[in-house]
């Protein structure tokens, strides 16, 4: 039905296969279109055929109807906007189906189609579905390893409104945290991070030589009245003043191993913690019997006495 507008776009030797019929009829004759007026390309059609037009001038011929006047055109949007009704009166005859169904994509379902609500906003797509209420989501088995949504945060700094602000600042700057664990915040540029970073730059021992260290002259290296402090791991001795600004759990806690073997106290508290790797810039030496003698000797006199 369409058709006829089409053609007016075609080039002129075009004729189309309605008007090349129209000159055989039923019994051979030539025939006019249905509607018996006269369209543009009609006018513009070849000098012949119009020739056979004109005269068959007021000759009648039966006129072509369709056989099923009540088939529906099937209509396929893609903006969704079928109602219920509409896709009812698109539901083809079970022959038009039939012979069209390799035509109808398998994807579009017509139940999913009158589904649809036509009210939808912007008439486009499927609504998504309803979100379920939060008790019927299923337990997760990560929600114990997640922060708290209220109530103080584990080592996120102090309340706002905590007494604990002011008075909780060390010398150094660390802030003590109401955390199970006693870690402290650290001040700016104390990280893990910046004492590794530290670490690399050099030697921290504060000795120019290795020392073999008395158990007495370790009592005295307690970070006080200008001296530094020294702790012994296993046997070997580490300068930790360096590192009491940067220790997590606060400098009054590592200050308990200052002067002393701290290996106890380190195993008892983080035992995990690897004491060697971490303070391996800062060794001063290795712990010697008291009747040792000389307490200046280079670490090279010192490990050939050893051998
Ligand atoms: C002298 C060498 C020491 C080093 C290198 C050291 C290092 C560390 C490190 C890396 C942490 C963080 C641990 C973590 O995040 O899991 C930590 C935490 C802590 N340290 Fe030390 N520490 C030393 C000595 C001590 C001593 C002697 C004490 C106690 C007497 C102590 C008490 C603590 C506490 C209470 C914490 C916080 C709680 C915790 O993390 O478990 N530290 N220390």
């Amino acid at each position: 039905r369409h058709g006829r507008s089409v053609i007016g776009i075609l080039p002129q030797w075009w004729s189309p296969p309605e008007r090349r019929e129209m000159g055989r009829g039923s019994e051979g004759k030539p025939v006019r279109s249905t509607t018996g007026q006269r369209s543009q390309e009609e006018i513009k059609a070849p000098k012949m055929v119009q020739d056979v037009d004109e005269e068959l001038e007021g000759e009648t011929t039966p006129k072509a109807s369709a056989t099923e006047d009540d088939v529906a055109i099937p209509a396929f949007t893609l903006n969704g906007d079928s109602s219920p009704q509409q896709a009812k009166q698109r539901v083809l005859p079970q022959s038009a189906a039939t012979s069209l169904s390799h035509d109808i994509p398998k994807r579009v379902e017509p139940s999913s189609r009158t589904s649809t609500p036509s009210s939808a906003p912007g008439g486009k797509g499927l609504m998504p579905p309803p979100a379920r209420p939060a008790s019927m989501l299923p337990p997760s088995s990560t929600s114990s390893l997640r922060i708290p949504s209220n109530g103080p945060l584990p080592n996120r700094g102090i309340p706002a409104n905590s007494q604990q602000r002011v008075s909780s600042l060390s010398p150094n700057g660390a802030v003590a945290t109401p955390n199970a664990r006693g870690k402290v915040l650290l001040a700016p540029g104390h990280s893990p991070m910046d004492w590794a970073a530290l670490t690399r730059k050099g030697n921290l021992s504060g000795v120019g030589t290795f020392q073999r260290v008395t158990p007495s002259q370790l009592k005295s290296m307690t970070g006080r009245k200008g001296k530094p402090a020294w702790s012994s791991w296993q046997g070997k001795v580490y300068n930790i003043t360096p590192y009491i600004p940067f220790h997590p759990g606060g400098e009054a806690e590592i200050m308990k191993a200052a002067g002393r073997d701290g290996t106890k106290l380190f195993m008892e508290v983080h035992p995990w913690v690897n004491w060697e790797n971490m303070l391996g810039t800062c060794l001063v030496g290795v712990m010697v019997p008291e009747s040792y003698g000389g307490n200046t000797a280079s670490a090279t006199e010192s490990l050939e006495d050893i051998d």
